[in-house]
């Protein structure tokens, strides 16, 4: 277990670079298993995710070289082996394996995933899209079980209940190398939905309409890397920059950016005052004056991110007068961070689901447990604004998705340090 360390109070200042998105990069590591020839990413971020991705890649002989920020994946003497257990629960998109294995090999084993304790995740739409293109699926001993009919995959109509992003990626590597076309209705729009469907067309792939709300495969016999791919920007951790320098910053530039990405991101923490200046690729966030109380809501993309909530309720807590309201349609429970908000001083409370924020001139450190990678962001936001120590338990979820973030903070002039616990 790790903890992270901040004595807080200092403005930060300077420049920081957003790195690969973690959402495409635990998709992309997974489809990358779908080509015959060696794959490369650029752009890959140092989080945990992908350390244990490799992991799993490597007890189906696939080899990885992780140098500087270039993965090499070399898939071409992979052997089909189960993934009951072990990692697979480290992380919530190892069940990318169940799309990625089908496509591959027309069958999978894998073991229920892990991820962010945000309340209840199903996996009932990622089923529904494989039993659509054959596929017979079984539930047995905590592990599922997915096997293609003799004749392969065919393509079919998918229509999703949600727009979940899992479903729509798992269902797009199971379909690339199906017979006929495969069309997927209420398709989920993330950016990272496009950045896996530039990777795989890129490899031979015809996926049209990523990005918007149809999504058609027209089945390929195979997949072949060709050219490196680099991946899109993170937004969340941009997101997360972006409240953090507006919540005790001294003017910070955040380079590696698509504005676009981030639109309704940025026109709330605009709609609270905050002034930022945007560039082609980076933007400049100035010193908060004085800020207005907004609300938020989250929605799937364009709206406002589920995984941003967090990292923007410290920027609520400096706002002059007024009450905030958070709703998480996405996940209604994801509240973790409050509690812990409270032990610092934050006057915040939640009711019915419904986040109240209310202005807290200040914030003190303590001891607080980071129990999912966005509540630990939004910690370590509160522990910078904090004066005094703040010690974040379990930062191993921080540490899951936010790349290289110990030596991006000193270098704004934060006091962090990571350590064993
Ligand atoms: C690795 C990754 O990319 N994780 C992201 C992905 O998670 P993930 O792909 O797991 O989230 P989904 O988009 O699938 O979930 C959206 C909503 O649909 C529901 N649902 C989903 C699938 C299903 O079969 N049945 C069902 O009911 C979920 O409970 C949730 O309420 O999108 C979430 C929502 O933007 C983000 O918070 C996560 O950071
Ligand atoms: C919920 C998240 O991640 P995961 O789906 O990987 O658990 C997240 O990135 O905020």
């Amino acid at each position: 277990m790790k903890q992270m360390i901040i004595h807080g109070g200092k403005p930060l200042t300077g420049e920081v670079w957003i790195g690969g998105a973690k959402n495409s990069t635990v998709a992309l590591i997974p489809a990358a298993i779908l080509s015959h020839t060696p794959v490369t990413l650029e752009c890959v971020p140092r989080i945990a995710d992908v350390d244990n991705l490799m992991d799993l890649l490597k007890e189906m002989d696939v080899k990885c070289d992780f140098k500087e920020t270039t993965l090499h994946i070399d898939p071409t003497e992979i052997k089909m082996s189960p993934l009951p257990a072990g990692k697979i629960k480290s992380l919530r998109a190892s069940y990318y394996f169940m799309g990625a294995l089908l496509g591959r090999f027309g069958k999978a084993v894998v073991g229920f995933p892990g991820g962010d304790d945000i309340g209840p995740r199903p996996i009932d739409q990622h089923i529904k899209g494989f039993e659509a293109l054959g596929a017979i699926v079984k539930n047995e001993n905590d592990q599922i079980i997915i096997k293609a009919p003799e004749e392969g995959l065919h393509g079919n109509q998918i229509d999703l209940a949600m727009p979940s992003v899992g479903a729509t990626m798992n269902i797009i590597m199971a379909s690339v190398t199906a017979q006929g076309q495969t069309i997927i209705n209420n398709a989920a729009k993330e950016p990272e939905i496009i950045d896996l469907a530039t990777f795989l067309n890129n490899m031979g792939a015809v996926i049209r309409g990523a990005g918007t709300e149809t999504i058609r495969i027209d089945g390929v016999s195979r997949i072949e890397a060709k050219i490196p791919h680099t991946i899109i920007p993170d937004r969340i951790e941009a997101g997360t920059y972006i409240s953090l320098a507006a919540c005790i910053g001294n003017g910070i530039r955040i380079h590696n950016i698509i504005e676009e990405h981030l639109d309704s991101y940025l026109a709330k923490v605009e709609e609270m005052g905050v002034v930022i200046d945007a560039d082609e690729d980076s933007l400049y966030v100035y010193p908060a004056g004085d800020l207005k109380m907004i609300q938020v809501k989250t929605d799937p993309y364009p709206g406002f991110a589920t995984d941003l909530q967090q990292p923007i309720t410290p920027l609520l807590l400096t706002a002059k007068t007024g009450e905030g309201v958070v709703i998480d349609n996405i996940y209604p429970k994801r509240t973790r961070h409050i509690p812990e908000l409270q032990k610092m001083g934050a006057n915040i409370k939640v009711e019915d689901n419904i986040i109240l924020v209310h202005p807290t001139s200040e914030l003190h450190g303590a001891c607080v447990h980071a129990d999912e990678i966005r509540a630990g962001a939004s910690l370590m936001i509160a522990g910078l604004m904090a004066d005094g120590e703040t010690v974040i338990d379990n930062a191993d979820n921080i540490l899951r998705g936010y790349d290289r973030v110990e030596e991006k903070l000193r270098k704004l002039g934060a006091d962090v340090t990571i350590q064993d616990a």
